[in-house]
Order: structure tokens, then sequence, then C-alpha cells
């Protein structure tokens, strides 16, 4: 399969590895500064593109893919409101589009012990409930889209937490779950439900060692994606 890839960066290169690796073939390596060989590339000979670049870049980049009907595999978190734009443009070019805050089997199996954890303690109002997530200094967006994905997943369960905030030590609210996002190197990705109550605590936490689970995931989708069309996401690729 041929695979563009849109950004180059930690998690660009690692794709890019575990691409090759699997016997893939890697046509162009997109960054900030080389966004003109595009120009070059025939998008013929494009299977797919994974893109994991930036906040401000991802739409600019997957709109150019999808504008040539390639299916995307996008990772880049911290741009979302803008993806009703893209499903729409995705079904008009009648291409592929899957995005995932978190790639990696460990967290989608995370994702949904938090959601059953969350239905469990709907009616345990004598439990507060928190989060908080670890990354490297280098991340751009704060909460992590997989804090976000979390949180959604316990607000869908919890009727009396009606939204999420980014902890900003102002005091708090009983009506809003809090994230705590701390930037500390090299934290690859660790993330942390709690439920605190006076007379105990419950805590569910995933911790990546590594990227290659976030790259693994987001190269097996691509190889999965490829006939495939429409707005999809992990529901749709994993059996479980
Ligand atoms: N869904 C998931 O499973 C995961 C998602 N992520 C997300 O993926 C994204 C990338 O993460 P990571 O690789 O660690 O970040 P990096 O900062 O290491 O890499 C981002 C790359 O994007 C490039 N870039 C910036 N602007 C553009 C542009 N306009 N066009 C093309 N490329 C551009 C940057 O280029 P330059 O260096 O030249 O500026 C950089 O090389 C983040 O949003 C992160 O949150 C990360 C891990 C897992
Ligand atoms: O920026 C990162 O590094 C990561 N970003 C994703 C997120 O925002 O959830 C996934 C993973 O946690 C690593």
């Amino acid at each position: 399969m041929n695979i563009l890839l849109l950004g180059y960066g930690k998690m660009g290169k690692i794709i890019g590895e575990i691409a090759e690796s699997r016997g893939h073939q890697i046509v162009g390596k997109i960054n900030i500064d080389n966004r003109d060989d595009l120009d070059q590339l025939d998008p013929k000979n494009i299977d797919v593109a994974i893109e994991f670049s930036q906040p401000d870049a991802a739409v600019e980049n997957i709109s150019w893919a999808i504008n040539r009907k390639i299916p995307v595999v996008s990772g880049t978190t911290g741009w979302l409101d803008k993806k009703p734009a893209i499903a729409a443009l995705t079904l008009e070019k009648e291409t592929a589009f899957f995005y995932a805050s978190n790639y990696s089997i460990g967290v989608n199996v995370f994702f949904k012990v938090n959601r059953f954890l969350a239905s469990l303690m709907k009616d345990q109002t004598d439990y507060k409930v928190s989060m908080e997530e670890i990354h490297h200094t280098e991340k751009k967006d704060a909460p992590s889209g997989t804090a976000i994905t979390l949180a959604e997943g316990i607000l869908g369960e919890i009727e009396r937490l009606k939204e999420w905030k980014l902890s900003d030590g102002k005091p708090e609210n009983e009506q809003s779950l809090y994230i705590s996002a701390k930037r500390i190197d090299p934290a690859p990705g660790t993330h942390i439900v709690r439920y605190q109550s006076e007379i105990d605590d419950i805590e569910i936490s995933h911790t990546a060692h590594s990227r290659k689970g976030f790259a693994l995931g987001a190269v097996l989708v691509a190889e999965w994606i490829k006939d495939k069309k429409g707005v999809l996401s992990m529901d749709d690729f994993l059996s479980f």
C-alpha cells in the first residue's frame, strides 16, 4: 500500500517505520516546511493518507487529501470543532475519513471500562469525579483528545455532571467534571479517572510506555480503511 504521511514529527516517524516494516511504501513525508512537495505527488499513486500534524494544520492537511478522494486516517487532536465540515466534505467527495483521539488498543479498552464504571457510579452522589492527564511538554493542546473522549463517556452516563472543564485553580462547581492537565517529560500519555469519597476512592488509569501503540493502531486502521467510504471511527474498526 502507498501511504502519504501528513505531519512527520514524533508520530509520523514511528508510523512510517511501522508501515515500512509491514511492507508498505511511504510516498511522502510532509511537514510545514516542505508542503510544496504535495504538488509533485500523483493522488492516484496514494492509497491512504495518515495525518498526525498539529491542531492548526489538521483541517488544511485533511482537506487536501479528501479533495483528491484519498482516504484519511487522522490522529491530530485539538481541532474537532471543525470535524462536521470535514465529515460533509468526505461525503461530498465519496471517500473515507477516520478519526480517533487515541489509536492504541489499550486505551480503547480503557474507554469501555471508563464508561462501564461511570454507569455503575451514576447514582453514587457521595463520590466526586475528577480526571488527570499527563503528557510531554511539547504537547500543544490541553486537555488531551483522549481525556476529552473519557470525559464525554462519563458525561454520557452521569446526569449530575453537565460539562467538562480544564482545572485552572479557580473554585470548582459540582456540575462540572474537572480535568487536570500536567506536562512532564517524557510522558507519552497517562490518563487517570478518580471517584473520591470520604469512605474510599476508586481509580482507573492507563499509562502508555511509548508511542508504539498509537502508531501501530493508525497503520492497522490505514490497512483496513483502504477500500471503505464514509466517516468512520474506532467503533467501526474494533470488534469489541
Ligand atoms: N490519536 C492518537 O492516537 C494520537 C494523537 N496524537 C496527536 O497527533 C498530533 C501530532 O503529534 P506528534 O507527532 O507528537 O507532534 P509533533 O509536534 O512531533 O509533530 C507534528 C508535525 O506536524 C508538522 N506540521 C506542522 N504544521 C504542518 C502543516 N501545515 N502541514 C504538515 N505538517 C505540519 C510539524 O512540522 P514542523 O516540525 O516542521 O513544525 C511536526 O513535524 C498531535 O495533535 C497529538 O496530540 C499523538 C499521539 C497519538
Ligand atoms: O500529543 C500526544 O502525545 C498525544 N495525544 C493524544 C491525545 O491528545 O489524547 C493521544 C496520546 O495521549 C498522546
